[in-house]
């Protein structure tokens, strides 16, 4: 239960909904089959849908068994009794998410596309599918919960999901108040024990099914194997950073991440220390490297610039002390947040709401790019002072904003 009596308030006020139209993303997964389970027994009149997202066309990255994802989600509609639709998102999903982690690895960044994916096709793409056909809202499998709050902008919060091993609040830090109106999140509420035992106890085909790992074709192979597929290598020089000296060749800036220790292929001549990635410089396409310790040039920080900034509610327009997330699983750290003055704070309309739909409900990309690519999303920047200092903030990930439990909406770490 939050310590914050407004949320808590908001929580109470939570009455049972009106019968609705919704349409359950339904993954293969176990957790968004609860999601259904739960909704039909509140009474909706739901509809399940697999979204294609990825195909590996060339089979050059492995193995991705989304077919049998489809089977399983087919079979949780069969035992439920509902419709069961397969919603072709390929093309959306290449435009706005994969293309985006391409584009970020080959600058130098570490792009996260769970986070975009939540935002440009769960809640963006596979929302306006939802919306063409008639439903009110999306629901999802999410460890996270969406609290009726008449006091907001928005009309809603989004708190982190009870289950704090499972919490899922991180992945949605980019929606937009209006996206978080139309999602439904049934099982935030839940433990996982509790929801296997539902899922048994009701029949469902996969109830037993091991969690998957985040997006198929990163979760089933490893992110190097992709890169490899998609971004030419481009050799430059591993450089020790404290004084310069060479230490070897990389095969492309795109393979390291700030903080990364393995991999690097630099064995260290000093007992007990190991080299880790401190930086990487774009003028020589050098990767810098020190020794993995607190004085490492680089690796620790106290201060950071983000932008991109989106809020559910209302924007931060004031220095305010708040907590940050900036990476998921991290636990949330004290953070102070100063506002640029001369950004514009983003309406909390601004994203994922891209209206360029067609009568048969497939959208328009270049429209959609246009109104809700990633790299577009808000001027706001806002400069975070860590109250403690932080390893390895990468340009380009994510920084999700709370207050106490409640998700207040996130941004981009901007490179130096
Ligand atoms: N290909 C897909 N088709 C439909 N819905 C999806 C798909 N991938 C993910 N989702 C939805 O997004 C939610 C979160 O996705 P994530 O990949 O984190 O799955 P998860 O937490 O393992 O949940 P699940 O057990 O339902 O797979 C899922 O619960 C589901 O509602």
């Amino acid at each position: 239960m939050s310590r914050d009596p407004r949320i808590n308030a908001a929580a109470h006020t939570t009455t049972p909904s009106a019968r609705e139209r919704i349409l359950v993303a339904l993954s293969g997964g176990v957790d968004s089959a609860v999601a259904a389970l739960l909704l039909q027994r509140e009474g909706h009149d739901i509809v399940a849908a697999y979204m294609k997202n990825w195909i590996n066309e060339d089979g050059v990255i492995g193995h991705c068994p989304w077919e049998q994802d489809i089977e399983d989600a087919r079979a949780v509609a069969g035992r439920l009794g509902i419709e069961f639709r397969v919603v072709n998102l390929i093309e959306d999903y290449r435009h706005l998410v994969v293309d985006y982690l391409l584009e970020n690895y080959q600058r130098g960044l570490t792009p996260n596309p769970d986070v975009m994916c939540n935002r440009e096709i769960k809640f963006g793409a596979f929302l306006r599918y939802a919306r063409a056909e008639g439903f009110s809202a999306v629901a999802t499998g999410h460890y996270a919960q969406r609290v009726h709050a008449p006091d907001t902008p928005g009309g809603y919060r989004l708190l982190e999901g009870a289950d704090k091993n499972k919490d899922q609040s991180y992945f949605l830090a980019l929606l937009s108040g209006a996206q978080l109106a139309a999602a439904r999140f049934p099982i935030g509420h839940l433990e996982k024990p509790e929801l296997r035992r539902l899922a048994a106890e009701a029949g469902l085909p996969n109830a037993q099914k091991k969690d998957s790992q985040g997006i198929c074709f990163i979760g089933q192979v490893k992110m190097a194997d992709f890169l490899k597929a998609y971004v030419p290598d481009q050799p430059g020089p591993i450089l020790r950073a404290s004084d310069g000296q060479r230490l070897g060749e990389h095969r492309g800036l795109h393979y390291y991440t700030l903080g990364q220790r393995r991999g690097i292929g630099i064995p260290s001549n000093t007992d007990n220390k190991a080299y880790v990635v401190v930086g990487k410089r774009a003028t020589d396409h050098a990767l810098l490297v020190a020794f993995d310790e607190p004085r490492a040039p680089g690796l620790w920080t106290h201060e950071a610039h983000v932008h991109g900034l989106s809020f559910i509610n209302e924007p931060i327009r004031a220095h305010a002390q708040i907590e940050a997330r900036v990476r998921y699983r991290d636990p949330r750290i004290p953070i102070h947040f100063i506002p640029e003055t001369n950004a514009a704070p983003p309406s909390i309309e601004s994203s994922g709401e891209a209206p360029e739909t067609h009568a048969n409900g497939s959208t328009d990309c270049a429209a959609v790019k246009t109104a809700t690519h990633p790299a577009a999303a808000t001027s706001f920047a806002a400069q975070i002072r860590f109250a403690a200092p932080q390893r390895a903030i990468a340009p380009g990930q994510i920084i999700a904003l709370y207050r106490g439990e409640e998700l207040l909406g996130g941004g981009i770490f901007s490179p130096s």
